[in-house]
């Protein structure tokens, strides 16, 4: 962790799903449960269906999200019924190694791509059902995109400030129809991300890092919802970075405006509120960081670490956790008082049953 007072606590190994027992007695996953009345079931039920939905309150919801790929006959499941949930005013991070999904699914929040299966919501936006008019406006006005190629955020042709005001004029919002005002909000994104002085330069007259955050400036030009960045910092040296990711947190801190940076920057890891991991096309943990204040005065930021439960109740058991204790097939799950205890199975001779 870094070294400005940040603590990590390690992962969650708790699992699932296990029967409840009365009067807090632990249950061991196996025995019978006492059947529930059926007044408790129908109680139970109208409390699950007068709740909100899932993701109500969330700007950015995915619930069970599927994205397969299809190339030469061959199905890669790239997205494999991931949950996720992000609220509005959020500065999080998509991490995870190559190949879990990450950019499959930025490209499906952006409005690129369409999932196989499942359900994706962002601002209201129904992203499986949206007709291409509605596309266009969400990718226009919902979300700003930024790619970790600088190249190709940025027209070569048109100067920093002309790069701003494009989006504006494509959209035609009714808030910023006259040239003057569009001019002026160009000038005043530029100069909240510290890049004023490229106003009138074109990309190839500008640094790596500065292109960056004259290309935050192109994604906020509308006044999105979210910004979604694939390793904006990818192509950049560490002070660059830090700089690129300033901007990040200025959007989001002044402009109130969600943020999801994917990253394999460590650094850029660290320095968001919560970071997401994917892990074979679903989301497998995620890092929360706090700022807490001890009894001197003295503040930290407590970074916890959270196995995440996706709707049906299921957990991934971090690798290095299953390896340290040989777990291979089944766990014994106790139910205790505030906690789930799991233990390797006890009988490993009997695991090809
Ligand atoms: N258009 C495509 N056609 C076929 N397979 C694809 C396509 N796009 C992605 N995939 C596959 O889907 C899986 C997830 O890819 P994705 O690019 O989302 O991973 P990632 O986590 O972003 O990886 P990286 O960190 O390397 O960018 C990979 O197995 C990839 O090969």
């Amino acid at each position: 962790m870094s070294a400005h007072g940040t603590t990590e606590e390690p992962g969650s190994g708790t699992a699932g799903t296990a029967e409840p027992s009365a009067g807090g007695t632990p249950t061991t996953r196996g025995q019978a449960p006492a059947p529930a009345s059926l007044a408790e079931l129908e109680r139970q039920v109208a409390e699950r269906r007068d709740g909100p939905a899932y993701g109500q309150d969330s700007l950015i919801s995915c619930d069970r999200l599927v994205r397969i790929f299809t190339a030469d006959g061959v199905e890669v499941q790239a997205l494999q019924g991931l949950d996720l949930l992000v609220g509005k005013g959020e500065l999080m991070a998509l991490v995870g190694a190559s190949g879990s999904g990450k950019s499959t699914l930025l490209n499906i929040l952006a409005g690129l791509d369409v999932p196989t299966a499942g359900a994706a919501s962002v601002g209201g936006y129904d992203l499986l059902a949206m007709d291409a008019k509605s596309r266009l406006r969400y990718r226009r006005e919902v979300v700003g995109f930024i790619w970790q190629q600088t190249a190709r955020n940025l027209l070569p042709y048109l100067t920093a400030a002309q790069n701003v005001v494009l989006p504006m004029q494509l959209s035609g919002r009714g808030g910023l129809r006259h040239k003057r005002q569009r001019t002026a909000r160009a000038a005043e994104l530029l100069g909240i991300l510290g890049v004023s002085h490229c106003a009138d330069r074109h990309p190839a007259q500008m640094s790596g890092g500065e292109q960056q955050r004259a290309a935050i400036a192109v994604a906020l030009a509308n006044d999105p919802d979210v910004v979604l960045a694939d390793e904006p910092t990818g192509e950049l040296d560490s002070a660059t970075a830090e700089q690129v990711f300033g901007a990040f947190r200025t959007a989001n801190e002044q402009l109130g405006t969600t943020v999801v940076v994917v990253t394999h920057d460590q650094s850029v890891a660290d320095a968001v509120h919560r970071t997401v991991a994917i892990r074979d096309g679903r989301t497998a943990s995620e890092v929360v960081r706090r700022t807490e204040i001890d009894e001197h005065g003295q503040e930290s930021v407590v970074a916890r670490e959270y196995a995440t439960v996706d709707r049906a109740g299921r957990l991934q058991l971090p690798r290095d956790y299953t390896e340290a204790l040989e777990i291979r097939r089944r766990v014994l799950l106790e139910l205790q008082q505030d906690h789930i205890t799991v233990r390797p199975d006890d009988h490993p001779a009997q695991q090809q049953d």
